[in-house]
């Protein structure tokens, strides 16, 4: 496999809530390698916003711990002070959020928040940024680029405005792409015309991508590996070909039981019981999904749960997933996993 660009290394990152420290993200290891997209899914709240801000330098500081390393081209983003990861951020690691919306300043036109990454990062003339920036809006897909250039963002559509942000993003070849939930605000044609763009630019440059999704279709579409994470860990990691035909995971498989199927559209849907609890509530020790799945005996979970290769390039936290079925309708009202 060729060198990794990012390679995350035990990170932890803990936020203050009243006088304690809990942690959102907790022991997290992870590469990513050129070329690939590494889809992060999990839920609302599992902590995968936490471990995206941490990676990019976007935390609160007064608020967030962060431990481990976040190792980039041989340097540990987390050593680096403010100034020497703005550096980097918008530059090599390019950033798309979900609402192009509040990432884009209302006061400036298309053009100009695009140059703006081009006046940090490059020495370029004014003409050399404009023709640079005509031809990102059109790498984006965007025909009529001279007219969106002098756009602002309210008179444009969804679409349209995370193209832009897109090619902000893109604006300074980046090695590394961090997509946060980016096709999450956008309705469905338009989200399949954005991922389509994700997975034409992912093959026209040799980039990285981190794309953060709770959404199993988007992750099928676009990732070549993917991490499940479920309060903070990672409970699987695998190839996208392995997480459908054969998530081991409880939750993987909870999640996968819970996507309609087109194959099968009278099957009935799983249902994954309960809530992801609030921060402060997440347990000390054991296995955090072993609340979600009370008809799995508790002597199936492991005391200290690791994340195991349990095939090449397959790896599975806890041994209850040796044990775990999706329970039948009639298996009592305590564990109704059904629509
Ligand atoms: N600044 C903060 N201070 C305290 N708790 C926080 C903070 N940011 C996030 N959390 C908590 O950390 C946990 C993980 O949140 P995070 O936003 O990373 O999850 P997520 O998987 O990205 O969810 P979503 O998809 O809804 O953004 C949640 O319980 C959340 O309430």
């Amino acid at each position: 496999m060729t060198q990794e660009v990012l390679h995350i290394d035990n990170l932890r990152v803990s936020f203050r809530i009243r006088d304690d420290y809990y942690a959102a993200v907790n022991g997290v290891s992870l590469e990513v390698h050129p070329y690939e997209v590494l889809a992060i899914v999990g839920e609302s709240g599992c902590g995968k916003s936490a471990l995206a801000q941490a990676v990019t330098g976007l935390h609160d500081p007064g608020r967030t711990k962060l431990e481990g390393s976040v190792w980039f081209e041989g340097t540990d983003l987390l050593s680096l002070q403010a100034s020497e990861l703005n550096q980097i951020r918008g530059k090599k690691i390019g950033l798309v959020y979900q609402d192009p919306l509040s990432a884009l300043n209302p006061l400036m036109t298309a053009g100009k928040q695009i140059e703006e990454s081009l006046d940090y990062h490059t020495s370029l003339s004014a003409e050399e940024k404009r023709q640079r920036t005509l031809r990102l809006l059109e790498r984006v897909g965007i025909a009529n680029a001279e007219q969106i250039y002098g756009s602002y963002p309210h008179e444009l559509s969804g679409g349209m405005r995370q193209r832009v942000m897109i090619a902000t993003a893109m604006a300074c070849d980046p090695v590394l792409l961090i997509a946060d939930e980016p096709t999450t605000a956008l309705d469905v044609t338009t989200q399949a015309q954005i991922m389509a763009l994700l997975k034409t630019l992912q093959q026209q440059t040799n980039a990285g991508i981190v794309l953060i999704t709770h959404n199993l279709g988007v992750v099928a579409e676009l990732a070549d590996r993917v991490a499940v994470m479920y309060m903070g860990e990672i409970v699987e990691l695998t190839d996208v070909y392995t997480l459908f035909a054969r998530p081991l995971h409880p939750y993987t498989r909870s999640l996968v039981h819970s996507i309609p199927s087109l194959q099968a559209p009278d099957e009935r849907l799983h249902v994954i019981e309960g809530i992801v609890p609030p921060l402060h509530k997440w347990p000390a020790a054991g296995c955090r999904f072993q609340p979600r799945i009370g008809w799995i005996p508790a002597e199936d979970h492991e005391a200290a749960p690791a994340l195991r290769e349990v095939e090449p390039g397959h790896w599975v936290r806890c041994t209850c997933y040796r044990h775990f079925y999706i329970p039948r309708p009639h298996e009592g009202d305590m564990h109704d996993g059904f629509a």
